[in-house]
C-alpha cells in the first residue's frame, strides 16, 4: 500500500495534497500513488534559501548557497544575468575590446603598422550579441547542476519566509527559511536631461546607443560608465564631449589622483572634450538633435545624449519596506557586515544595498550572503578584497586603500611609484604611459592596496590583492619570479628597493589591519 494511502487509513481521512505532502517525496508513495507528486504544488517544502533577482550578485547568492546543501530557489522576472550579463560588463568588455585594439593600432602607426584601421560596428555588434545570448542560454543548465530551481516572475515579500510570484503562468506562493534580496538598481535621472529613450538615454542603454552611430554625443557623467563610454564612441569615430559636475574624472578614493590626471590626459589627446565641473540646467530635444544648456552659460548641440550619473535603489513593489526592512538615506537596503538586514534571515545583495556598485562587489556580495543564509554563518564582507577595473584609452585598476585612506585608518602609509617609463614591455609596445602605485605601511611592510594605470592593469591587481592579503606583503611580490618583459617585473623591483629597510630592522608581523581578519 502507498504510504499515502497507509497515512489516510491511520488518520480515516480524505486523500488530501496536505496529508500527503510529507509523505509524497518518497519513492515508494510515487510508484504508489501518483495523484500524490503530480498534485503537489510549488509550495510543498519550504526552499532552505530563496533568492529574489538574477544578476551577478543573486546568481553567486544562490550558487553559493547550494555549494553548502541548501535547497536553493532563485526569481528572475526578466532576462536571466541581470544588467552585467545583458546591459553591462559583458557586451561593454566586447565593444571596449575591440576600441582598445583600434587605440592600441593607432599608437603603433609608424612603429609597425601602416595604413588605415578601423572598426566594423555592424560586426563588432553582432559578436557582441551573440556572446551575450550564448552566455544567457547556459544559465538554466548551470543551475540545474546545482539543484537551483529558476521560477520566473516578479517577487513579492509577503513576510519575512513566503515571496508572491506573479507570472505568465499565475502566481503562486513560494516558502523559504531564509530570504536574499538581489533586485538592483536603476540609473540616477537627472530632472534637467529627461530620458526619453532615443535622443536622451540612460547609462544602461549604452550598447543599443551605439548601435545608433551617434556623430556627436554627449556623455554626461565623469564616473565609470561615462569614462568607458566617451572611450569607446571615440574609438569609433564619434565627435565626444564628456561633462561632469565633479572636479576630476573618476572620483572614488581607490582610483589616485595621479591616475585620474593621466587619464583625461589621455582621453583629452584622443579627441575628447572634457568639461569639469559643469551641470545640465536644461535640455530641448528636436527631430535633428539635442540642444543642452549648462549652468556655466554654455551651449551645445549633440545627436545624442548619454546620461550617466550615477544610481538609484529600485522603487519597485518588492515588499521588503513593509516588513521593516531599514534602508539609508539614500533608500539602498541598509545591511550588517554579514549582509543581513534589519530583519533576520533576510540579506541584500549587490546594487540594492548601499556600498560599491560594481559586479565584482555583488558576486563578493553573492558568496558571503549565499553562504550566511545557507549555513546560518557571520562571514563578513570586506570591500577592501574587491578590485575596480575601468576600460578605457588608459586602462585602470585599483583594489584596497589609497594614501589617504590608509592614513585615516592608522597605518603609516608610503606610496612606491614605479613610472611605465622604466618598463622594457611597455616601452617595446610603445605604451609608456601608465605607471603602478602601491600603498604599503612603513612600519612593517604590510601591502595595504594598489592602482594600476596602463598596460596589464585589468590583471595585474590581482598580483596586488593576492600581496595585499598575503600576511608576507611586501615580501611576497619580491621573492616571485617573473617573465621578462613584463609588467608584473616592475612590482617586483620596485618592492625590493623598499625591503632593504625591512630586512635589517623588522619582522614580517603585521598590526591587525584591513586584511587581518580572515573569512
Ligand atoms: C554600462 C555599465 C557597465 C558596467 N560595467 C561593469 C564592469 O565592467 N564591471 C563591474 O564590476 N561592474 C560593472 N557595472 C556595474 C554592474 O553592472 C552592476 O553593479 C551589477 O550588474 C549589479 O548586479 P546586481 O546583481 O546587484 O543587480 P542586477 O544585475 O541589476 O540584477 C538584479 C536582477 O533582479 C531582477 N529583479 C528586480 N526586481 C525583481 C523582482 N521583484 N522579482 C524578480 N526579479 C527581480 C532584475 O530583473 C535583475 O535581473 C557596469 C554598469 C553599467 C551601467
Ligand atoms: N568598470 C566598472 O566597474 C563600471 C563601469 C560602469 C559602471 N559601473 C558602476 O555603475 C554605476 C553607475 O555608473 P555611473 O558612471 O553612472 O555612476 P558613478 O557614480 O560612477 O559616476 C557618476 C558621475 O556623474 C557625475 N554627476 C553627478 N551628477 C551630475 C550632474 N547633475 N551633472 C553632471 N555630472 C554629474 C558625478 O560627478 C560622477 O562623476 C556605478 O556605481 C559604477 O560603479 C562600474
Amino acid at each position: 500500500m502507498p504510504i499515502c494511502a497507509m497515512w489516510r487509513a491511520v488518520r480515516g481521512l480524505p486523500h488530501s495534497w496536505a496529508l500527503c505532502a510529507p509523505v509524497a517525496r518518497s519513492a515508494r508513495c510515487r510508484r504508489g500513488c501518483g495523484r500524490c507528486h503530480r498534485a503537489r504544488p510549488a509550495m510543498s517544502r519550504p526552499y532552505d534559501v530563496a533568492v529574489i533577482g538574477c544578476g551577478a550578485g543573486g546568481y553567486q547568492a544562490a550558487v553559493s548557497a547550494a555549494q553548502c546543501g541548501a535547497r536553493v530557489v532563485l526569481i528572475e522576472r526578466a532576462g536571466a544575468g541581470g544588467a552585467c550579463l545583458n546591459r553591462a560588463c559583458v557586451p561593454k568588455k566586447a565593444v571596449a575590446h575591440v576600441a582598445s585594439v583600434l587605440a592600441t593600432a593607432h599608437g603603433l602607426l609608424g612603429r609597425g603598422l601602416a595604413g588605415a584601421m578601423c572598426g566594423d560596428l555592424a560586426a563588432m555588434m553582432a559578436h557582441e550579441e551573440a556572446l551575450v545570448a550564448d552566455l544567457r542560454r547556459g544559465f538554466p543548465q548551470r543551475l540545474k547542476a546545482l539543484a537551483i530551481d529558476l521560477v520566473a516572475g516578479h517577487a513579492r515579500l509577503q513576510s519575512a519566509h513566503a515571496i508572491v510570484v506573479s507570472g505568465d503562468r499565475g502566481t503562486t506562493t513560494i516558502e523559504a527559511r531564509r530570504v536574499i534580496l538581489a533586485a538592483g538598481a536603476r540609473p540616477r535621472p537627472l530632472p534637467a536631461c529627461p530620458i526619453d529613450g532615443e535622443r536622451v538615454v540612460a547609462a544602461d542603454r549604452l550598447i543599443p546607443l551605439l548601435a545608433s552611430e551617434p556623430k556627436r554625443l554627449l556623455c554626461l557623467g565623469g564616473g565609470a560608465t561615462g569614462v568607458e563610454a566617451a572611450f569607446v564612441f571615440r574609438a569609433f569615430g564619434a565627435e565626444v564631449t564628456l561633462a561632469t559636475r565633479g572636479d576630476r574624472l573618476l572620483a572614488r578614493p581607490m582610483i589616485s589622483e595621479r591616475a585620474a590626471r593621466l587619464l583625461e590626459r589621455r582621453l583629452s589627446e584622443s579627441g575628447v572634450t572634457i568639461l569639469k565641473g559643469v551641470s545640465v540646467i536644461a535640455t530641448q530635444v528636436d527631430d535633428a538633435g539635442v540642444t543642452v544648456r549648462f549652468q556655466d552659460g554654455r551651449e551645445g548641440r549633440f545627436d545624442r545624449v548619454l546620461v550617466a550619473v550615477g544610481s538609484v535603489p529600485r522603487t519597485d513593489d518588492i515588499g521588503y519596506r513593509a516588513l521593516g526592512v531599514r534602508c539609508d538615506s539614500e533608500g539602498f537596503v541598509a545591511t550588517r557586515e554579514t549582509l543581513e538586514t534589519s530583519v533576520p534571515g533576510i540579506y541584500a545583495v549587490g546594487d540594492m544595498k548601499g556600498g560599491p556598485m560594481t559586479a565584482a562587489a555583488a558576486l563578493h556580495d553573492g558568496r558571503i550572503a549565499g553562504e550566511n543564509a545557507a549555513l546560518g554563518g557571520h562571514r563578513r564582507r570586506n570591500y577592501h578584497q574587491v578590485p575596480l577595473v575601468i576600460d578605457s584609452i588608459l586602462p585602470l585598476a585599483a583594489v584596497g586603500l589609497s594614501e589617504d585612506l590608509a592614513e585615516r585608518a592608522g597605518f603609516a602609509p608610503e606610496v612606491v611609484y614605479i613610472p611605465y617609463g622604466a618598463s622594457v614591455k611597455a616601452r617595446a609596445q610603445g605604451a609608456s604611459a601608465g605607471f603602478i602605485e602601491i600603498v604599503h605601511d612603513e612600519e612593517t611592510g604590510q601591502m595595504l592596496g594598489g592602482c594600476v594605470a596602463g598596460g596589464g592593469a585589468d590583471e595585474l591587481v590581482h598580483l596586488v590583492l593576492a600581496a595585499c592579503r598575503s600576511r608576507r606583503g611586501l615580501w611576497s611580490l619580491a621573492d616571485l619570479d617573473y617573465g621578462h618583459p613584463s609588467y608584473g617585473e616592475e612590482l617586483g623591483a620596485a618592492v625590493s628597493a623598499h625591503l632593504a629597510g625591512f630586512m635589517r630592522s623588522r619582522p614580517t608581523v603585521f598590526r591587525p589591519g584591513i586584511y587581518a581578519f580572515r573569512d
